[in-house]
């Protein structure tokens, strides 16, 4: 496994004031996303929202991005992402953004420059699909959803 990689980053068109994904601690696992939003938007409860962050990345084959809620957030405003972990794949060439939805009892304000969420990097191993008739045994089997009990 190869622990170190390159991934270039492009700060969009009118984001120079946005702060580049960032990790706030040395051995952070992501980099914390800041909203590009235009002006201050509210989210009422129960509302979705795609908050832009103002950058694209180019990152090497074999990597993907991971778009994870930020617990401070999620515990204390109930601001968390619909489609957690959103998955930025090694071809997308396009903005970023970060589905947020708000599932507390309050509005939410998102202003510009604020920290949204947090992008982890992992590895995702090639693999091919290979149609077969018949699987392999398992003590497992077909049993799934609660089968070992509560
Ligand atoms: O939280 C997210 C999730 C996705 N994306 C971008 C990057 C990703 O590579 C692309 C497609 O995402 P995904 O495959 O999850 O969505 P889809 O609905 O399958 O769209 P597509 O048909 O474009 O693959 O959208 C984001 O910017 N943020
Ligand atoms: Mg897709």
């Amino acid at each position: 496994m190869n622990l170190s990689y390159l991934v270039q980053i492009n700060r969009l068109p009118g984001n120079e004031d946005i702060e580049l994904p960032k990790k706030m601690s040395e051995l952070a696992s992501g980099f914390d996303l800041y909203a590009a939003v235009e002006k201050e938007m509210v989210m009422e409860p129960g509302t979705r929202i795609l908050v832009p962050t103002g950058f694209a990345i180019a990152m090497p084959a074999g990597l993907e991005a991971q778009i994870r809620p930020r617990s401070g957030l999620a515990y204390k405003h109930g601001i968390t992402c619909l489609n957690t972990p959103g998955t930025i794949d090694a071809d997308y060439r396009g903005e970023i953004k970060v589905l947020l939805i708000n599932l507390g009892d309050e509005p939410f304000t998102i202003t510009r420059n604020e920290r949204i969420a947090q992008m982890v990097f992992q590895e995702v191993p090639e693999v091919e699909l290979e149609q077969v008739d018949k699987l392999s045994d398992t003590v497992r089997g077909a049993g799934g959803f609660g089968h070992t009990g509560k």
